[in-house]
């Protein structure tokens, strides 16, 4: 698979800068009214009655803000986070070693949790509903269960893809809390707040133009901001300002919606060599050379989400939106 300016997937550049981003309180975090109200009340609870928040399920595509919102909560709650990936826990005994050094009412975050071994889950539902764990000393017949008590904790997981989890995991989670692809006002804030931390100098026009084009994306405008902030050092004295920002964007060659050459090409595909649709997942793969299950994951949902494609039983259809977007005629029928 190509790099993509436009992924929402962090690369390592993003990971070195992110840690530096991230806002630290529910008022700085921008956007997710819904999710941030719904937080704040369950927290308020939670502190006024002395108890461990209960385990919260965060899930929505990558770069919207799922690790951030994890370290928020724990930092709401006056507690430490404890930090680790579905991937990264193999036996029960990782887990176990996780869950004993654990300090009461501490937040233990699970990144990419629909990824943890079915094994490790059923060690994780007593510790979740409980707060023990039900471990197995010695081997054959001399083995016996021993329960071990657990400090009570907050587990905090996060998930791209919530249809991934299996149900008794899921039930296990009190609060749900989906994220959405945020508005251009919302992510235009975001612009300015990270020109802020970055101590770059940026117009509103300027901003707005990168938050247009950042796919509804957080980690994609702080990527863009970034780029359009080398060009700005290197072809004048670092401000940023409407017209620059919208040929450094040209250059990256990000379209004003925040599609490039792979969208395009994934579109132009379908109108020319299918009619616009409906063609098969697996057959605009091969037209245009990449995996279906990556064109699934990674290329169509947000082609999805701004109503440029369509998903029917018999296959993809490219809606007038993306005639009118390349300026091509719409078709009668
Ligand atoms: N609501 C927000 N307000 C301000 N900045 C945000 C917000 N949400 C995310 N960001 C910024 O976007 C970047 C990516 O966010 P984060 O790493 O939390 O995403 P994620 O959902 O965990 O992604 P992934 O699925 O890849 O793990 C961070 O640098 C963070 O500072
Ligand atoms: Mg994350």
């Amino acid at each position: 698979m190509e790099e993509r300016i436009i992924s929402g997937e962090a690369d390592l550049q993003d990971l070195s800068f992110e840690q530096s981003l991230r806002p630290q309180t529910l008022k700085q975090y921008i956007g997710q009214d819904k999710v941030k109200q719904n937080l704040e009340i369950f927290i308020k609870a939670a502190r006024i009655r002395e108890e461990t928040l209960d385990h919260v399920l965060l899930y929505g595509p990558p770069g919207l803000g799922k690790t951030t919102l994890a370290a928020i909560i724990a930092n709401e709650m006056g507690v430490n986070i404890r930090t680790t990936a579905g991937p990264a826990i193999e036996r029960p005994g990782d887990l176990a070693a996780i869950l004993t050094a654990l300090e009461p009412g501490d937040v233990l975050f699970i990144d990419e949790i629909h990824r943890l071994p079915r094994s490790i889950e059923e060690v994780l539902y007593p510790a979740m509903e409980d707060f023990c764990l039900d471990i197995v000393i010695g081997k054959g017949p001399s083995a016996r269960s021993v329960r071990l008590d657990l400090p009570p904790f907050t587990l905090v997981g996060a998930t791209t893809r919530a249809g991934s989890l299996s149900a008794p995991l899921r039930d296990r989670f009190g609060v749900l809390s989906r994220l959405e692809y945020y508005s251009e006002e919302q992510l235009t804030d975001i612009v300015v707040r990270t020109a802020e931390v970055l101590d770059t100098g940026i117009d509103l026009k300027a901003a707005i133009e990168v938050a247009r084009r950042s796919r509804g994306t957080p980690r994609i405008a702080n990527r863009l901001l970034r780029r359009v902030r080398d060009f700005a050092q290197v072809k004048s004295d670092g401000q940023v300002d409407e017209t620059l920002a919208k040929e450094a964007l040209e250059l990256l060659q990000v379209d004003r919606l925040g599609l490039d050459h792979i969208d395009h090409k994934l579109l132009r595909g379908i109108i020319e060599k299918f009619r616009g649709g409906p063609v098969g997942l697996e057959t605009i793969a091969a037209t245009i050379g990449e995996e279906a299950h990556t064109i699934e994951d990674v290329y169509e949902p947000y082609l999805l989400q701004i109503g440029f494609l369509q998903r029917t039983p018999r296959g993809r259809i490219v809606t007038d939106l993306v005639y009118r977007h390349f300026q091509m005629e719409v078709p009668a029928d």
